[in-house]
């Protein structure tokens, strides 16, 4: 186990913890990058070579460069700032799960600096395989590939979807997009059409979102909790935008690949587009709800699929921006990790906007975190049946 004690890690700030890893996907930066970076996303998963020329062909299309390292150095730069402002003298270390900066480069820089208790932030707000899971298990592979295992220990900042710093800018993005267009069917000679609220996330296997706990989740949502989360997060902004009143909304789904005789979340953004026009909608607001910042997937499946498909329609059309360097994101993100360094027990802290006892549901199954697991919440988290709990032994 990553078993550090006390000791050696209180941390020369005096806040437990001696630095910060902001910890993304990471995505390629040019022509020649960007085949190696699908190799890497995709490695072992099968994804079919048709899919991986298709995916090329968006970011081809943005000169092989995605835009997300950019949003992640200003996200950077703006945490430090706010860092900075409350005077922690924290550094900040960024890593990638698929793109230079690596995590496991970023885990042995920040060990040589000296540094041996990190608290990561990860740029995925929700809980699930691909965004919490993978993570933990990449940085176990990384501690093992670098051989620090043992001597640097890495806690992860719960999943952040329900909490204020994610809701506030989404909750401004909607009333701006519901704004923009009612003022686009004022134009079009329709004042009295009434949008409809279409908050879409990234699609997974229907098998995977099912296999997905814990189960007083299910219970209590009636779906799996992949969906779920996404669904309280679309109902708090309906109930708290004063915009939104009356108005109808959905959730749908983005950017499926695999095989196509695998069954995924549905519906796809564009079909739901096409089937709310047939029945008399006019005008779409699009939240990007399962994303910080505006990636690739937001720029090709929203900005130039959805987008074309509501102009076939003659829909009018708003596709409202992810929290990206959103001023209250950033210093949401801040007030996290204070109450981590206040010793957060539980994710539902004072700043929980999306009701509901979550917990702390990385993922339960799927999940195979060996050795890094503890996710802040002073208990083991997403802890797969038949392994050990995560991190139970490390404090
Ligand atoms: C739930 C989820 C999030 C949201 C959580 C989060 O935000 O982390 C997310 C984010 C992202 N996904 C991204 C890119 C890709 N995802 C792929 C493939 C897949 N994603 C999946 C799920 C998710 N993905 C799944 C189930 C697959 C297929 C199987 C697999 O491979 O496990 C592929 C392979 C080709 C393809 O099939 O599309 C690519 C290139 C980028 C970077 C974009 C950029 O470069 O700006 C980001 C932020
Ligand atoms: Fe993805």
């Amino acid at each position: 186990m990553s078993r550090v004690s006390e000791e050696t890690t209180a941390g020369a700030s005096g806040l437990g913890y001696d630095a910060i890893l902001l910890a993304s996907f990471g995505g390629p930066e040019g022509q020649d990058d960007v085949i190696p970076f699908l190799r890497n996303v995709t490695a072992g998963r099968g994804i079919p070579d048709e899919r991986l020329e298709e995916v090329a062909t968006h970011y081809r299309a943005n000169g092989g460069v995605s835009p997300i390292n950019e949003q992640n150095r200003d996200l950077l730069a703006a945490l430090e700032g706010e860092i900075a402002g409350r005077d922690w003298h924290l550094p900040l270390y960024w890593g990638n799960r698929n793109w230079d900066p690596y995590l496991p480069e970023t885990l042995q820089q920040m060990h040589d600096d000296g540094h041996r208790r990190v608290l990561m932030l990860v740029t995925s707000a929700y809980a699930g395989y691909s965004s919490c899971c993978q993570y933990r298990e990449d940085i176990d592979r990384g501690l093992e590939k670098t051989g620090l295992t043992g001597s640097l220990e890495i806690v992860k900042i719960p999943q952040f979807f329900h909490d204020r710093a994610f809701i506030a800018p989404f909750q401004e993005a909607l009333a701006t997009g519901i704004r923009d267009v009612r003022a686009q069917l004022a134009a079009k000679g329709e004042p009295d059409a009434q949008p409809k609220i279409v908050f879409v996330t990234h699609s997974i296997p229907t098998a995977i979102a099912e296999a997905q706990g814990p189960d007083h989740v299910k219970e209590e949502y009636g779906t799996d909790a992949y969906s779920a989360q996404h669904e309280a997060v679309a109902r708090t902004l309906m109930r708290t935008v004063p915009e939104a009143a009356g108005l109808e909304h959905t959730l749908v789904f983005q950017s499926r690949s695999g095989a196509p005789s695998t069954p995924w979340l549905e519906p796809d953004i564009n079909d739901a587009i096409e089937e709310y026009a047939a029945a008399g909608t006019r005008a779409v607001v699009v939240m990007p709800i399962g994303f910080v910042s505006d990636h690739m997937e937001v720029k090709w499946d929203l900005d130039t699929e959805a987008r074309d498909t509501a102009a076939e329609l003659d829909l009018a059309f708003h596709r409202a921006p992810t929290p990206g360097t959103h001023a209250a994101f950033v210093s949401g993100l801040v007030d996290i990790v204070a109450g981590q360094f206040a010793g957060a027990r539980s994710p539902e802290q004072g700043t929980q906007e999306v009701p509901g006892k979550w917990g702390d549901i990385c993922c339960v199954t799927g999940c195979r975190p060996r050795l890094t697991a503890r996710s802040g919440s002073g208990r083991p988290a997403g802890a797969d049946a038949g392994s050990p709990a995560p991190g139970s032994e490390s404090r």
